[in-house]
């Protein structure tokens, strides 16, 4: 059902700064940067082979991201795992007995459309699954 790892998400207390340790010291090539409204963050991307690295900052204080980071510092925040069929990926986990944090997909940067899974079923990760385009 998994086809890849979509992405991995960061947690940073600030975009800009952050950035450069991937551009400048990785040598990854910082593709865009995007508000999502409904998530509360600003996402910056940066495509390291076939897949990215999601860079989060947070846009309100009750953004999932200033609680993250304020609960356990800036670090990886999600892993993000690309599927086809989002609405039958989240019946099957719902089926299994996981504990779902969206029942429906929303949407999120670059116009995928997620939904994520509570680190309280997956062994400690938060799980977010993806599906789009391409
Ligand atoms: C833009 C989009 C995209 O890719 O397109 C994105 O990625 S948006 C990325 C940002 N959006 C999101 O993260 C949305 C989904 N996240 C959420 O709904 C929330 O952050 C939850 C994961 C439900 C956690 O919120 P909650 O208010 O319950 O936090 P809390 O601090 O009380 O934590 C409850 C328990 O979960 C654990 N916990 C909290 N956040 C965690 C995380 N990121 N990874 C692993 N464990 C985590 C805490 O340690 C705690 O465990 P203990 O009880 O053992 O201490
Ligand atoms: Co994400």
């Amino acid at each position: 059902m998994v086809k890849k790892v979509d992405h991995i998400g960061i947690a940073v207390n600030n975009l800009e700064e952050s950035v450069n340790f991937y551009e400048d010291i990785l040598g990854l090539k910082l593709q865009g940067v995007e508000t999502v409204e409904e998530q509360k963050v600003k996402v910056a991307f940066l495509p390291v082979g076939d897949t990215e690295i999601e860079l989060l900052e947070a846009t309100t204080p009750d953004s999932p991201i200033a609680k993250f980071i304020e609960n356990k510092g800036q670090g990886v925040q999600h892993i993000a795992f690309r599927v086809d069929d989002l609405e039958k990926a989240l019946e099957e986990m719902k089926k299994l007995g996981i504990r779902l944090i969206d029942e429906k997909p929303r949407y999120g940067a670059g116009g995928a459309r997620i939904a994520f899974l509570h680190p309280k079923s997956t062994n400690g990760v938060l799980v977010e699954l993806c599906e789009r385009k391409g």
